[in-house]
């Protein structure tokens, strides 16, 4: 069994004005995990995870984060466990540079300059920012900013790296690298957890999903698993990948081993369970 890096044990979290976000959330995440969190709006993730970096302390219940409770650390202490990514990352930028921002943090961890110069040229590498990195950051665009902001996390070298919708406002490639740079960090032996409504992206870099509804975790398991259980998906109204539909409408028109079929006898297939549903 792998190691827990976090136990989230009977959250409940209730917001100043008596608003309860969260009801009694347990689960537990594994150290080298992908693990995605989904849920309509409202449904409690960002609430979620700002428990988990300590933003919030939970109401009832405990959070667990690599042996340390979250109710006993400060937030800039679990900051150099948990790196957090938050859904604008515009307001974590500050610096002059692109490789001011992201010496900011390993400077703070009064590392020496050796090491703090390595952790940033090794994080510029990963998110392929070493050609701007005497640009100002918010000159760049969005999907560089959301970069310069994870590198700035990932040259912390946090045990887990938590990125809320990062993928919002990025173009389809923009998507794409923000995800790779996540399953790199990921196969370096570290823990990645991101909240999306990507639902295409989901399916294809996470290993697990957790699946919230009003303040409750509903589903939770790996991804294509979870994917499948439309009807329970549909209470949280959420819509599995259209990868994973078109499969599931395939899987309903081809015989069962259906692993060697040309696009003739595909089509044969479909055409005669269409003529099926006609008679
Ligand atoms: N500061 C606050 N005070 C009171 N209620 C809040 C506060 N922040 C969020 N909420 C409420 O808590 C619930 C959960 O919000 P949260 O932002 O965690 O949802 P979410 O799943 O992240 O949604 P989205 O996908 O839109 O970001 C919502 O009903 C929201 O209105």
């Amino acid at each position: 069994m792998r190691e827990p890096v976090i136990q989230v044990d009977h959250l409940t979290y209730t917001y100043p004005n008596g608003f309860e976000a969260l009801h009694d959330v347990s689960f537990t995440i594994e150290k080298n995990d992908f693990v995605a969190i989904i849920g309509q709006n409202g449904a409690g993730k960002s609430t979620l995870l700002k428990n988990l970096v300590g933003l919030h302390k939970p109401t009832q219940g405990n959070i667990i984060v690599d042996g340390v409770n979250t109710r006993e650390i400060s937030v800039a202490r679990l900051s150099t466990k948990v790196g957090f990514v938050l859904q604008n990352p515009d307001r974590q930028l500050f610096a002059d540079s692109v490789e001011e921002e992201i010496r900011f943090g390993p400077q703070n961890l009064k590392l020496d300059k050796a090491e703090i110069d390595a952790r940033v040229e090794h994080a510029m590498e990963q998110t392929g920012l070493i050609r701007l990195r005497r640009e100002f950051p918010m000159a760049l665009s969005a999907g560089d900013r959301a970069k310069v902001v994870i590198a700035s996390v990932i040259a912390m070298q946090p045990e887990i790296i938590i990125l809320d919708e990062p993928t919002t406002g990025q173009d389809r490639r923009g998507c794409a690298q923000i995800m790779d740079i996540a399953k790199e960090f990921q196969r370096r032996g570290h823990t990645v957890i991101v909240v999306t409504h990507a639902m295409s992206l989901v399916a294809e870099y996470a290993d697990r999903v957790i699946v919230m509804c009003k303040g409750r975790r509903i589903l939770d398991g790996p991804t294509a698993e979870v994917f499948a259980q439309e009807e329970k998906l549909k209470e949280s109204f959420v819509l599995p990948p259209q990868v994973t539909r078109l499969a599931r409408a395939m899987s309903a028109v081809l015989p069962v081993d259906h692993t060697i079929l040309s696009t003739q006898e595909l089509s044969g297939c479909i055409a005669a369970r269409v003529q099926a549903n006609q008679m």
